[in-house]
C-alpha cells in the first residue's frame, strides 16, 4: 500500500513517457492505474500487426495508426478523467527541447535503441530531469534510475557493442551454426544481391592466385546469355566446392580441427533434377508472396530440411531473385521480413554447416538467429513497467537512498528473479554528465576533417548536428537553416586535413564540438601524434577520456552478426549484467538466505571491470517454490516482499 504522501506525490507529478511499444504500453496501464493523473507520451512508430501480441492496448483494427495515440485513447476508456497527452513524433524533434523537458518531474524511457536513450539522457541532464531507464530482452529485463550529480548518466559507462566475429571463423572455419548463418548473410547474400562495390571477404583465403577476389569478382557475376539455373550450379559448385577445396589445401588450418567436406550440386541433386513449380510464384505479382518453400511445396518452417532440400530451396530461390527480384538486385540487403530473402540464407548456412559437419537448422530457427530475433517475453515488459512505477514514485518522494538498478534474470531454478543493487555513482570523467574535456591523439597534417567529423564526432560522441568551433572560428555546422554559402565553406573544411583548416588544427590546440539539440558541448584536446598501431588503432586516431565498449573480439577484424531489427533485440537491454560466478553463488543459495550473503558479495560491472558491492542488506529472500518475488523497496524499514503470481 502506498502512503498518504507517495499518494499525493502520484497525483501531483507530470510524467514524461518515451516509447509506447512492448514496455511502454504496460508502463501506460500501470501508471494509469498506480494513480498518475498527468502524463505525455511520445512515439513516432504507427502499429504493426507483429506488436498485437504483446502491445495489449493495440487491436487489429489499430494498425497504421499512431501507437501514443491509439494507447492514450485505450487507457482513457478505463481512467477516463486523467490527462495524457500524446505526441506522434520523434523524440529527437526540436520540439522537445530542454524547455520542454523541465516541464516533468521524471522521464521513463521504453525505448529499443541507443541513439534515442543518449539523446534523452543527454537533454534531461540539461534539464535536470531525474530518468527512469529500461530494458528487457526475452526473459531479462534491467530498470536503472539516472538523477543528475547523484548516479551514473546513462552514457556514464560504455555499452556492449553488437556481437561480433573475427573474420577467418566465417570465412574459413566456422565451428556453430551462427558462423554459417553470418557467412551466408553478410557475405554469399550481399555478394550476389547486394551493392557491388561494397567490400566483401566471401573467398576462403588461400595462397593460392586463384582464389584472389579478381577472380571470384567474375565468378559470381550472371555471364551473358547464362541460363540461370546453369549459373545457379557455377555458384553453388564455386563456393561448396571449389572454395571448400583450396581450403583444404592448407594443411595447417587443418591440423587441429576436422576437415570439412566439398559439396557439388551434382552430389546432391540430378543433374537434369527439375527444381520446383515456377508456375505457382509465377502467378503472384506482389513480390512478397514470392517463395521457394511455395514452389517447392515445403510447408512447415520448423522442420529441419535435409541437404538435397536446401540445395534445392537455394538454387531457387536464387533463380526467383533472377526472376521475381531482378530490379532489387545490387540493392537488396538481408531483412528477416523477407521471405526468399530467409529461406536463401537458411539454405545456404545449412549446406555450408553440413559441409562442415555442424547440425542443420529449421528455417524458424535460422531466421531467429540472422536477424538476432530474442523472442520478446510480454511478462518481462510487465514486470519490467511495474519496477519502472516503483522506482518514479521513490523518485518523486525525493527517496534517493532508496533507489536501487534493478536486474530481472532468467534461472528458474533460482529463487531469484529480480535482483536490485545500488545505483553506480556518476563517471567522474563522463564527458556527458561530468563535462570532461577529451584528447584526441591525431596526426593533424594527414587526417581529414571529414574522418573526425564521421568517426569521432558522429560515430563515438554520438552527436546529430554537431557544431565544431576553435575559439570564435566556426569550422563545421550541420543543419537544415544553413545557407548555400556556408554549406559550401564547411564542404569544402571537410576535405581539408586539420592541420590546413582556416584556423588550424594541431597538436596543443583545442576545440569545442556542440550539438545544440541535444544541449551537449565538449572540448576536445588535440595531441599531435605521427604512428599509431594499424591493427589496433585503424582509425588512426585515438580518443582519450571516452569509453570503448568491449567487444569479445577485440582488436580483430569481425563480422557483424547484424544490428537487431526487433525491439527486443540486442540493443535493447542495457549493459549490466551480473557477472558468472556471481551466478553461480546464487545458485548454490540454500532454501532461505539473507539478501546481504549476496549483496556483500561484488556485483562486477562486465564493462568497466568495476566491482560494485551492494550494502542493500534489509530484504529476507525465502523459498517460494517458482514464485515470482519482488522486492519491496519503497519502505526500506518494512522490507517486505510481494509475490505477484
Ligand atoms: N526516436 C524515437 N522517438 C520516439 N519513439 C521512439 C524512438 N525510437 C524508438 N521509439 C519507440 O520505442 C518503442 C520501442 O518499443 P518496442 O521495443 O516494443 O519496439 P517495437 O518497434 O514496438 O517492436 P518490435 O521492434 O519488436 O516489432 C517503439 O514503439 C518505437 O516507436
Ligand atoms: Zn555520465
Amino acid at each position: 500500500m502506498a502512503s498518504q504522501q507517495q499518494l499525493d506525490a502520484i497525483k501531483g507529478a507530470k510524467v514524461l513517457m518515451v516509447g509506447a511499444g512492448g514496455i511502454g504500453c504496460e508502463l501506460l496501464k500501470t501508471l494509469a492505474l498506480s494513480g498518475f493523473q498527468d502524463i505525455h507520451i511520445i512515439d513516432m512508430d504507427t502499429i504493426e500487426v507483429s506488436n498485437l501480441n504483446r502491445q495489449f492496448l493495440f487491436r487489429q483494427s489499430h494498425v497504421g495508426q499512431s501507437k501514443a495515440k491509439v494507447a492514450r485513447d485505450a487507457v482513457l476508456k478505463f481512467r477516463p478523467h486523467i490527462n495524457i497527452t500524446a505526441h506522434h513524433d520523434n523524440i529527437k524533434s526540436s520540439d522537445f527541447d530542454v524547455d520542454f523537458f523541465k516541464k516533468f518531474d521524471v522521464v521513463l524511457n521504453g525505448l529499443d535503441n541507443l541513439d534515442a536513450r543518449r539523446h534523452v539522457n543527454r537533454i534531461r541532464l540539461a534539464a535536470g530531469v531525474p530518468l527512469v531507464e529500461s530494458g528487457t530482452t526475452g526473459f531479462l529485463g534491467q530498470v536503472a534510475v539516472h538523477v543528475k550529480d547523484r548516479t551514473e548518466c546513462y552514457e556514464c559507462y560504455p555499452k556492449p557493442a553488437p556481437k561480433s566475429y573475427p573474420v577467418c571463423t566465417i570465412t574459413s572455419t566456422p565451428s556453430k551454426f551462427v558462423h554459417c548463418i553470418v557467412w551466408a548473410k553478410d557475405l554469399l547474400f550481399a555478394k550476389l544481391f547486394g551493392d557491388k562495390n561494397q567490400e566483401n571477404d566471401l573467398n576462403v583465403r588461400s595462397s593460392d592466385g586463384a582464389s584472389s577476389s579478381e577472380h571470384t569478382d567474375d565468378i559470381f557475376e550472371l555471364r551473358n546469355d547464362e541460363d540461370i539455373d546453369c549459373y545457379g550450379r557455377r555458384i553453388y559448385d564455386h563456393v561448396f566446392g571449389y572454395n571448400i577445396e583450396l581450403a583444404l589445401s592448407n594443411d595447417e588450418t587443418w591440423k587441429n580441427r576436422t576437415r570439412p567436406k566439398p559439396i557439388y550440386s551434382s552430389d546432391v541433386l540430378s543433374n537434369n533434377q527439375q527444381n520446383g513449380n515456377l508456375d505457382k510464384s509465377c502467378s503472384s505479382s506482389d513480390v512478397a508472396l514470392v517463395s521457394t518453400m511455395a514452389t517447392l511445396g515445403l510447408k512447415n518452417p520448423q522442420e529441419v530440411w535435409n541437404l538435397a532440400e536446401n540445395s534445392k530451396v537455394l538454387l531457387e530461390a536464387l533463380k526467383l531473385f533472377f526472376m521475381k527480384r531482378q530490379k532489387e538486385i545490387g540493392s537488396l540487403t538481408f531483412d528477416k521480413d523477407d521471405q526468399l530473402a530467409v529461406e536463401f540464407v537458411t539454405a545456404a548456412a545449412n549446406i555450408r554447416a553440413a559441409s562442415f559437419g555442424i547440425p542443420l537448422h529449421s528455417l524458424f530457427e535460422a531466421k531467429g538467429i540472422a536477424g538476432n530475433i530474442v523472442h520478446a517475453v510480454a511478462t518481462t515488459n510487465a514486470v519490467v513497467a511495474g519496477l519502472i512505477v516503483i522506482e518514479a514514485i521513490k523518485l518523486l518522494n525525493k527517496d534517493l537512498e532508496n533507489v536501487r538498478m534493478t536486474f530481472c534474470n532468467e534461472h528458474p531454478k533460482r529463487k531469484m528473479l529480480l535482483m536490485p543493487v545500488e545505483p553506480f555513482e556518476p563517471n567522474k570523467t563522463c564527458f556527458v554528465c561530468s563535462k570532461t574535456p577529451l584528447t584526441l591523439e591525431v596526426n593533424a597534417p594527414h587526417t581529414k576533417f571529414r574522418d573526425f567529423i564521421e568517426k569521432v564526432v558522429r560515430a563515438k560522441l554520438g552527436m546529430n548536428l554537431p557544431t565544431v568551433m576553435k575559439g570564435h572560428f566556426l569550422l563545421y555546422e550541420d543543419g537544415n537553416d544553413l545557407d548555400e554559402d556556408e554549406r559550401q565553406k564547411y564542404e569544402a573544411n571537410l576535405e581539408k586535413v586539420l592541420s590546413k583548416l582556416p584556423s588550424p588544427v594541431i597538436g596543443g590546440t583545442s576545440i569545442v564540438v556542440e550539438d545544440l539539440n541535444q544541449t551537449l558541448s565538449c572540448e576536445i584536446n588535440i595531441k599531435q601524434r605521427e604512428e599509431f598501431d594499424e591493427e589496433k588503432e585503424p582509425e588512426g586516431m585515438v580518443l582519450i577520456g571516452w569509453l570503448q565498449a568491449p567487444t569479445d573480439t577485440e582488436n580483430k577484424a569481425s563480422v557483424q552478426n547484424g544490428e537487431s531489427t526487433s525491439g527486443a533485440g540486442t540493443d535493447q537491454v542495457m549493459p549490466l549484467e551480473i557477472a558468472e560466478d556471481e551466478e553461480a553463488e546464487v545458485n548454490a543459495v540454500s532454501k532461505k538466505r539473507n539478501f546481504s550473503e549476496i549483496s556483500n558479495s561484488s556485483v562486477s560491472h562486465p564493462l568497466t571491470g568495476n566491482d560494485k558491492t551492494s550494502k542493500n542488506k534489509e530484504v529476507i529472500l525465502e523459498d517460494e517454490g517458482d514464485d515470482l518475488i519482488v522486492l519491496d523497496h519503497l519502505n526500506s524499514e518494512m522490507a517486505k516482499k510481494k509475490r505477484l503470481v
